[in-house]
């Protein structure tokens, strides 16, 4: 019964106990419950991994919550936007079955202290950007995971560190469900798409094209040459571009995240991370 009703429409639900009420039978008919969670700002890389889900499970639950406890920088926060008719219309229309959008109080109902192993890879890159940040994103996902309680969850690729992270917490909590990493879906010129680039000016929106062509380039030379070759020419590409200020630039192992040198080893990835004018922006390719 309750799935004839998901396949009417869009259910949208705000609490964790409407939401248990609701897959709650759904689960007793063994269907498979996939869960993307996403901050809003819904664009075609969210669409993407709601598609994907709708392949892979019977119902599509998917998360709004603009989580404060993953933000190092108050003004992000304050600034995310939150365009919510627009967010349930892309939802609407991509057929996703369930939207959760919990208050903050209903996420975090009283203070609470969380802190998790998730291994030496939570320090590297943006964890050393955004001090913090994967420990608020593990709490929230936990707390989303046990309330959907999905058999399978989505992520995009694009947030590479943060897959890993959350596969980490998922073998540090022992949970029985599945993550699944998407492919990056990018505009035409080849900027990934990302919530955050509508605060770019139109004099940004250039600027930040550097960042996949850096990793474009890098990618296509890979098998020529060396990587402090490969990493010379895309940071110099990145530093010659006005309004940006790179973080870092690297070509790493993927699952340590630490620094490859050797090109003969599988599993190799270029990241990015960059102010391009006052909007902070990420980026990845997978290099062989
Ligand atoms: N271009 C994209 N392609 C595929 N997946 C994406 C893309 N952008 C975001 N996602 C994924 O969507 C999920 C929700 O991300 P989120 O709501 O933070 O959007 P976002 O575009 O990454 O926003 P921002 O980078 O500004 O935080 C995450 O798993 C994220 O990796
Ligand atoms: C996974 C997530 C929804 C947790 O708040 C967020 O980090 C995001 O949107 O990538
Ligand atoms: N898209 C990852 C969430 C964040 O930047 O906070």
């Amino acid at each position: 019964m309750p799935l004839e009703i998901l396949q009417a429409g869009l259910e949208v639900i705000n609490t964790i106990a409407a939401l248990k009420s609701l897959l709650g039978p759904i689960q007793l008919t063994q269907q498979k419950i996939a869960l993307v969670p996403t901050m809003g700002a819904l664009h075609k890389g969210h669409v993407s991994l709601i598609k994907i889900a709708q392949q892979q499970a019977d119902v599509v639950v998917c998360s709004i919550f603009v989580n404060p406890t993953q933000f190092t920088d108050p003004k992000d926060l304050e600034k995310y936007p939150r365009p919510l008719e627009h967010d349930l219309k892309m939802l609407s229309e991509a057929g996703c079955n369930v939207v959760f959008m919990p208050s903050v109080t209903e996420m975090y109902p009283k203070p609470e202290a969380w802190h998790i192993d998730l291994g030496p890879a939570e320090f590297l890159l943006e964890g050393e950007f955004r001090k913090g940040h994967y420990q608020g994103v593990t709490q929230i996902v936990k707390k989303l995971f046990d309330a959907v309680n999905p058999d399978v969850a989505f992520f995009g690729q694009k947030d590479f560190q943060q897959v890993l992270m959350i596969k980490n917490m998922v073998a540090y909590f022992d949970m029985p469900l599945q993550i699944v990493s998407c492919p990056i879906i990018r505009e035409a010129d080849g900027l990934a798409m990302s919530s955050r680039n509508i605060h770019l000016t139109a004099a940004d929106r250039k600027n930040a094209l550097v960042l996949s062509r850096a990793l474009s380039y890098v990618q296509e030379n890979f098998a020529d040459k060396s990587i402090p070759e490969l990493l010379k020419a895309a940071k110099e590409m990145i530093k010659a571009t006005p309004g940006v200020a790179l973080d870092y630039f690297t070509i790493a192992n993927g699952e340590t995240l630490l620094p490859e040198e050797d090109k003969a080893h599988h599993n190799i990835v270029a990241l990015v991370a960059a102010k391009v004018g006052q909007t902070r922006l990420i980026d990845n390719m997978i290099l062989n």
